[in-house]
């Protein structure tokens, strides 16, 4: 077992590590620690321990770190295990991974196997990046590109609000082009996603499930801060998939268009529209509670 660190993900990382640690070696394993030194370099670190017959690569950090190494992983055998240091952690929410170390260790420890799909985003200019959870154009991009990451690491989840409302007077909300089959479909924002949850624990596509093909695909029709500001304010009370203008489809790939508008993916910059998804041609295999 491999655990990829990212040092710089979330807070009291080095304490979380070192627990999670302690609770492997308790557990009678003898996991080896990589860090990561820059972007990117986890799915390097991923990508070689795979070729050199690791049985499982963890990531430990937060939902970029996690999509670095399950693409470092990708096509191969090694299986992938989450141990949440990041700062906002989707993923483990939604596969039910716990945050407190020694719970994390023991799913590494004695979890299952099971199989993901991962989602898979080509850009225009030839770039492919795979994700695990979702990917967003538009506003909440805009958000994450321009987020400050040293208040991040200072503040935690504050620095997105924070963003969020500094972005609220100034984005231009460009239209987005989202076509699925024949269907066009224009809005201020959209967010792909393969899971249930968004920025935590908070419901963004109640019917989603771990493991299925496709995805589902939630429209923002409103443009301009007072809608936006709205849809912020329902997202911790659950109710964004109710409100007016929000609207889920699912598709088996799509594409989007729209004019230098920026992308996410598992919460990290991922470049700018347009942009062709589909799912992964491979499964990936991760550890989850038993
Ligand atoms: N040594 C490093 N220095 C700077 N950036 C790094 C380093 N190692 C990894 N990164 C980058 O840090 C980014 C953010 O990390 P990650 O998403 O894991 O944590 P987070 O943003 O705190 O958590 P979350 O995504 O759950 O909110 C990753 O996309 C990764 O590319």
């Amino acid at each position: 077992m491999l655990i990829v660190f990212n040092p710089t993900a979330g807070s009291r990382r080095q304490r979380r590590l070192d627990r999670a640690l302690a609770a492997l070696r308790g557990r009678g394993l003898r996991p080896e620690v990589a860090l990561t030194a820059r972007p990117g370099h986890a799915e390097e670190i991923a990508r070689e321990a795979a070729r050199a017959g690791a049985g499982t690569v963890v990531a430990a950090g937060g939902d970029g770190t996690i999509a670095e190494v399950a693409s470092g992983l990708a096509g191969g055998e090694a299986v992938l295990g989450i141990l949440p240091l990041g700062t906002a952690n989707v993923l483990a929410w939604e596969l039910g991974i716990p945050l407190p170390p020694e719970g994390a260790a023991a799913v590494l420890a004695e979890g299952r196997i099971a199989a993901l799909r991962p989602g898979i985003a080509r850009f225009g200019d030839g770039r492919t990046r795979l994700f695990l959870q979702m990917l967003g154009a538009g506003f909440d991009a805009e958000v994450v590109a321009r987020l400050d990451l040293g208040l991040k690491r200072r503040i935690g989840r504050g620095a997105y609000v924070w963003q969020t409302a500094r972005e609220l007077s100034r984005y231009a909300f460009p239209p987005v082009t989202v076509r699925i089959g024949g269907e066009a479909v224009t809005a201020a924002g959209v967010v792909v996603t393969k899971g249930r949850f968004y920025a935590g624990r908070y419901m963004l596509a109640p019917g989603a499930l771990p493991g299925e093909a496709g995805f589902h695909v939630v429209t923002f029709r409103r443009p301009g801060a007072l809608a936006t500001a709205l849809y912020g304010a329902a997202l911790p009370l659950d109710l964004l998939p109710r409100l007016p203008g929000v609207e889920a489809r699912r598709a088996a790939a799509l594409r989007i268009e729209g004019g230098s508008v920026p992308v996410q993916t598992d919460g990290d910059p991922a470049g700018t529209l347009p942009v062709e998804i589909e799912d992964a041609p491979a499964p990936l295999r991760i550890l989850l509670p038993r």
